[in-house]
């Protein structure tokens, strides 16, 4: 089987080796060329530790990390990173900061620049290129973020929470996007997220965790048509889903909150 990405039995512990804080224990998943999966847990289940150990922004780590069968350790240009907060450069328009990867690499203006407007167009934005990300709503920001990620063809895309600063309305409909780029471009991605919907409606597979030390407590496989869109939604099967996730986490969710609690009291 041919896997983009695998993480093999990976831990992480932040401070001392035997008395620190156990963040990631034992974390084993796989994705297939193509395959969207998305990993879910409670706050604080070391989501996004697992995130910068796949994308090579956290070292000193147990385990492995491969992409496309060899083994790596630091930041990989297979590997396309989304991240949470807002990373567009706000002195650049939006075709120059989808175009920026590709003007690192020495691409000529000519070819990068259409390459951009290719994948400007990919994420619906066509129309706004001129325009600079203070003039765009925090949704066409994450878009362009995106589209510039993609333009650099990473072999995995890797997104920590692209859309955890919006509404719900607009993250479904950006995830309406998300799956119509999937479908174009059959994207090896990997997604993590809190919201139990986002993973649902996106993924073919979903892995969850547990809360701390995170740990992969199921992995649930999403038998859901594609092509999808936010209408799935009201999908009997979806609402199944979304029942079986939230059954898996609450638990977790709950643990995670009490012992904020106790260490407030
Ligand atoms: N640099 C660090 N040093 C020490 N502890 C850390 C560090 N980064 C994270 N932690 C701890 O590791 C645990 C996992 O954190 P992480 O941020 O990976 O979880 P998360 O699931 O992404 O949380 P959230 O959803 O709230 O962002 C938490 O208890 C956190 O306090």
């Amino acid at each position: 089987m041919a896997y983009d990405l695998e993480v093999a039995n990976v831990s992480k512990r932040y401070g001392d080796r035997s008395s620190g804080l156990l963040a990631v224990s034992d974390v084993s998943l796989s994705v297939r060329k193509g395959e969207f999966v998305s990993v879910i847990g409670p706050s604080g289940c070391g989501k996004s530790t697992l995130f910068g150990i796949i994308g090579g922004l956290i070292g000193d780590y147990d385990g492995e990390v491969r992409v496309g069968g060899q083994s790596h350790v630091g930041t990989h240009r297979d590997i396309g990173i989304v991240f949470q907060e807002e990373s567009t450069l706000p002195w650049r328009s939006v075709l120059a900061n989808v175009a920026l990867p590709l003007e690192i690499q020495g691409m000529p203006r000519a070819e990068r620049e259409e390459l951009a407007r290719h994948y400007i167009d990919l994420v619906g934005l066509t129309g706004f290129e001129t325009s600079k990300p203070a003039a765009l709503s925090g949704g066409m920001r994450q878009r362009t973020a995106i589209a510039r990620t993609l333009a650099f063809k990473p072999r995995v895309l890797l997104m920590d929470e692209p859309f955890g600063a919006l509404d719900e309305q607009t993250r479904l409909l950006l995830g309406d996007r998300v799956l119509a780029i999937h479908t174009e471009l059959q994207q090896t991605t990997l997604l993590i997220t809190h919201n139990i919907t986002e993973a649902v409606q996106l993924s073919d597979r979903v892995v969850v965790m547990s809360y701390r030390p995170g740990r992969i407590l199921k992995v649930i496989d999403i038998d859901l048509p594609r092509p999808r869109s936010s209408e799935s939604i009201t999908d009997e099967r979806f609402g199944r889903y979304v029942a079986e996730i939230w059954g898996d986490l609450r638990a977790e969710a709950s643990r995670g909150m009490q012992e904020g609690e106790r260490k407030r009291a």
